[in-house]
């Protein structure tokens, strides 16, 4: 399809209205207003074939909502509320008609969901198919949630199971079975991989209730993201590996493959589960707080200290570090 077809088309989807919009899709810029008393949140990620997803295994419809997804999550763990997005896409020739119009199909139904507005991006061709999206979100005046708040003595908790994504991507990259077959044993693994949910609502549960420290997503795997946080925040964090949450499902693929759990969850990346660290004293009464107003439960894990990087308290009583041993690229 021409540049100005696939343009077209996405101009004339359904939109989200939004009132901060005030020229959309169409011009050389996009305007829109500045929110009266809230911050603007910025973020973007890219999505690059081969490193990213394997078109053999991702569907254009799931792979549009991904892309979004791994995007929203970011606002999600400032705490803010999606408004705006963008989108850059980089196509080869031989991507037809059918699979850009099921992408965006899949784009435009997570946009719809959270009440988010596409307002414009770039289309180009390429060798190599590359996704980029940038989302804007907005949160109240200096309250969403930064990285660098953690202070000793706050407890450390996740939003749901760790290494759930990673164990489908290594089912599907190691070839365990079709994925048919793989949808019928292990249906979490495979879908957290393919179509990551982004937590919002619960994001935005935790930047209200005031009793956070710090926030923010997991996409490289609890064992770096945790040390950006302590890092930012200028202390220690310590997990215990008897209170890592993992999915059934994850405890029998590793199971049956003899594989070691602890390290899809510590290092496998792609939970897009928020991490967060909650002041001393708070955790219970958070914990109730999340429980009431979303039927989320959330996991405490862990400790803040005095001191830095982050340290693992294995079942068998041994202490290791694992100060940034999740993914990383690398160039
Ligand atoms: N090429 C770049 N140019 C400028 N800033 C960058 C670049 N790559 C990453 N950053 C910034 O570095 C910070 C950390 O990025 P990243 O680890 O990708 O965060 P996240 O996991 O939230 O996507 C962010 O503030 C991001 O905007
Ligand atoms: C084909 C394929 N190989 C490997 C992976 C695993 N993988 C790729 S990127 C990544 C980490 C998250 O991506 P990144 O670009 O670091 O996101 P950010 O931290 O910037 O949000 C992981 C676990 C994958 N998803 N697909
Ligand atoms: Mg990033």
């Amino acid at each position: 399809m021409r540049e100005r077809d696939f343009i077209r088309s996405i101009e004339k989807r359904k939109q989200s209205a939004n009132p901060l919009l005030e020229k959309g899709i169409g011009d050389d810029c996009a305007i829109f207003r500045t929110p009266p008393g809230d911050d603007w949140l910025v973020s973007t990620d890219m999505l690059v074939e081969g490193v990213h997803f394997d078109p053999q295994w991702h569907a254009p419809y799931l792979l549009g909502r991904k892309s979004l997804a791994v995007n929203l999550s970011d606002i999600a763990a400032m705490g803010g509320t999606p408004q705006l997005a963008l989108l850059c896409l980089a196509l080869p020739g031989s991507c037809e008609e059918s699979w850009t119009s099921a992408f965006m199909d899949g784009f435009f139904s997570l946009l719809v969901e959270h009440g988010c507005t596409l307002i414009g991006g770039d289309t180009v061709s390429s060798d190599q198919l590359t996704i980029s999206v940038t989302v804007m979100g907005t949160a109240p005046k200096e309250k969403a949630v930064c990285r660098n708040g953690a202070q000793a003595g706050d407890v450390v908790y996740v939003s749901g199971p760790l290494g759930s994504a990673a164990g489908g991507l290594y089912l599907l990259q190691n070839e365990v079975a079709d994925l048919t077959s793989l949808m019928d044993d292990f249906p979490a693994l495979v879908r957290e991989h393919l179509n990551p949910s982004p937590q919002i609502v619960l994001g935005s549960i935790l930047q209200k209730s005031g009793m956070l420290t710090a926030m923010q997503d997991i996409s490289d795997g609890i064992a770096t993201d945790l040390s950006h946080i302590a890092a930012a925040s200028g202390v220690a964090a310590i997990i215990f590996e008897k209170d890592l949450p993992a999915h059934e499902q994850l405890l029998v693929m590793c199971k049956q493959l003899q594989l070691n759990p602890t390290t899809f969850q510590l290092r496998g990346g792609e939970d897009y589960q928020l991490l967060f660290t909650v002041k001393k004293g708070c955790g219970k009464q958070l914990e109730q707080l999340v429980e009431k107003e979303s039927g989320i439960q959330v996991y405490r894990v862990g400790e803040i200290a005095q001191g830095e990087g982050v340290s693992l308290v294995k079942r068998s009583g041994a202490t290791i570090d694992i100060t940034y041993q999740g993914y990383e690229h690398r160039s």
